[in-house]
């Protein structure tokens, strides 16, 4: 049974902990670390198989585990992945907008290669990663449109040099149209799903991002447009925001906890 290590007991942490505490994946979760103590004895308060919380994340990298799970955020991957890498840890990693940073990317990469160790992205908050990857090569064009309430976008980096306020907004307006690279370092908790299209299609800076706040969406929704010489697609996901954490989707854990599954050796494959 794979040993698991979690970095990050946030609303994403919490859910595939108490999955892997439930049995509904044959994993032992036996370390764990978050910068906020409160957290992580909240999460271990919860649990019936009490994991280990870690000092630092040093510890928790060196811990006896076969796999971290990072649902922490950006700056966990930019500081704590070589670590991690170079301790022989295969690693599933969510915030996933911090590899469209080149030498962080190049960093895990070579970790990779030189540790002989695995990295798992799983699909998050968007579904049709499968159709995109394997138009890669034909693919001219790739649109990512969000909606979330202004509620689910404030604090992002974005609102420090703009003049809109989240709190101000009355009607649906889009707030931001960049590409993926640009997004993931304005919007770093909302926007990682541009990181996951932009890595399995046609790049950073060439994926289109736009940004809508909607005061009446009580959902996260994220519309995928593709086009080439294939033909072309749409895609559509109607999200449900996580109660601990409207920035959020559900989805985005249930796909974590699937991909979990999977690297724990689910007899059964479905899909590519
Ligand atoms: N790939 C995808 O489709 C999606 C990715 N995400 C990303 O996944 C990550 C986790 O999401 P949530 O659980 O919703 O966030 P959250 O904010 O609910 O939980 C994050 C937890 O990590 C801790 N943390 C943050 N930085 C840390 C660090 N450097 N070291 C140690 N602990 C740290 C926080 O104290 C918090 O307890 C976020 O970066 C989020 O943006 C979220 C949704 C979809
Ligand atoms: O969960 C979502 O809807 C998307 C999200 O926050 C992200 O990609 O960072």
């Amino acid at each position: 049974m794979k040993r698991v290590g979690l970095l990050g007991c946030g609303a994403i942490g919490s859910e595939i902990a108490f999955a892997i505490d439930s049995g509904k994946i044959s994993a032992k979760l036996t370390h764990i670390y978050d910068f906020s103590k409160d957290n992580s004895k909240k999460l271990v308060d919860k649990l019936q198989n009490k994991p280990v919380v870690t000092e630092n994340v040093g510890l928790l990298a060196a811990s006896p585990v076969d796999l971290i799970i990072e649902a922490a955020s950006q700056d966990a991957v930019r500081d704590d992945i070589l670590s991690i890498l170079q301790n022989r840890k295969d690693v599933m990693i969510m915030s996933v907008g911090a590899l469209l940073d080149e030498s962080i990317f190049d960093i895990v990469m070579d970790g990779c290669r030189d540790f002989n160790k695995r990295v798992y992205l799983p699909s998050g908050a968007i579904i049709g990663l499968d159709g995109i990857r394997a138009v890669q090569d034909e693919l001219d064009l790739v649109t990512l449109v969000t909606t979330k309430n202004p509620r689910a976008l404030k604090g992002a980096k974005f609102f420090e040099t703009s003049t809109i306020d989240p709190d101000k907004i009355t009607t649906s307006v889009v707030i931001y149209e960049g590409n993926a690279q640009e997004a993931v370092k304005l919007f770093p908790a909302n926007i990682n799903v541009a990181a996951l299209l932009s890595l399995a299609g046609i790049g950073s800076e060439k994926t289109r991002v736009k940004i809508i706040a909607d005061p009446c969406a009580s959902k996260n929704t994220h519309e995928i447009y593709a086009e080439g010489k294939f033909g072309k697609f749409s895609i559509k996901v109607e999200n449900v925001p996580s109660p601990s954490n409207p920035k959020t989707s559900r989805l985005a854990t249930l796909a974590a906890i699937e991909c979990l599954k999977k690297i724990c050796g689910t007899p059964l494959n479905i899909g590519t």
